[in-house]
């Protein structure tokens, strides 16, 4: 329970990695605030962190709306008393070459990505700030944040975007007590990847789950990733064992890319 009496928002929160960090983090004893565009999906995860005995909070928010994400963060606080740790986990994918990446594609996941990453990043700094405490900003990430794949070039361009606002975020906020790190899971078969792989048939003439199979089989550990993998992690980096670990952008992929 060393997360009992702190307080958490996870963004993206509805399914997938983003509930199972949810989850986690109630495991150790936070409450949680969940948000996401997915009003129906939050609902039932909320059930999820009450039955753990813990306190939630869903707020249906946009988080490439800077106003709704401070206002999400806002209503956070008054509703919990604090906020004391911040997932930046909302994020999309497109499978695009470099060449048909249309202008549309770019400014959407830029938007949610890069800049629902970095309006998460302020608005929960600046509650910190406010309440005069410590805190813990948390961003996804990839192993995309790190090396590059075909046809993923611009998704994978705003996680090494995530990667440079983690990093100077942690040498901006440090003097406040405030850690940024991400987390960079590898292959995760949730919405994500059905997506992508669908996206690949239709790019590479690829079989179904063809993508996804030869990903899975470069795995060293020689599994697929799962959600529950991730918010291990996540928890660390929520809990006081991470204290001294600030701008860190940490690969949690089984054995894909090495740095
Ligand atoms: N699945 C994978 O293999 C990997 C995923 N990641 C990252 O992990 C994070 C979570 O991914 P998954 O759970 O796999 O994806 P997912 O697609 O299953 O879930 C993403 C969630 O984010 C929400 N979301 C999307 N746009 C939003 C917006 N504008 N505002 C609020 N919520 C929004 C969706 O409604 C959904 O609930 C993403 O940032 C992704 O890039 C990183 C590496 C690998
Ligand atoms: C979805 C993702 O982050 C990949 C392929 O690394």
């Amino acid at each position: 329970m060393s997360l009992s009496g702190k307080t958490a928002i996870v963004t993206g929160a509805a399914q997938g990695i983003g509930r199972s960090i949810a989850l986690r983090l109630a495991q150790d004893g936070a409450n949680i605030v969940l948000t996401d565009v997915k009003t129906d999906k939050l609902a039932v995860v909320v059930k999820e962190v009450e039955a753990l005995g813990r306190k939630a909070l869903a707020v249906t928010a946009d988080v490439g709306d800077r106003e709704q994400v401070y206002a999400m963060v806002q209503q956070a606080a008054d509703t919990m008393g604090q906020v004391d740790i911040m997932v930046n986990n909302a994020g999309i994918v497109q499978v695009s070459s470099i060449l048909d990446a249309t202008p549309e594609e770019v400014e959407t996941i830029y938007r949610i990505n890069v800049q629902g990453t970095l309006w998460g990043i302020q608005a929960a700094a600046k509650a910190f700030k406010a309440q005069g405490t410590p805190g813990k900003i948390i961003n996804a990430c990839s192993m995309a944040g790190h090396e590059s794949f075909p046809l993923l070039g611009v998704y994978c361009s705003t996680k090494f975007a995530i990667r440079a606002l983690t990093q100077t975020a942690a040498k901006e906020l440090g003097s406040l007590g405030i850690t940024v790190n991400a987390y960079c899971p590898g292959i995760v078969g949730t919405d994500m990847w059905d997506f992508i792989d669908r996206r690949m048939v239709e790019e590479t003439g690829a079989k179904p789950r063809e993508t996804y199979n030869k990903f899975v089989g470069g795995i060293a550990l020689g599994r697929a990733e799962t959600p529950e993998d991730v918010a291990a992690l996540v928890a660390f980096l929520a809990r006081p064992d991470s204290n001294y670990i600030t701008g860190q952008s940490i690969i949690t992929d089984g054995g894909i890319v090495y740095r």
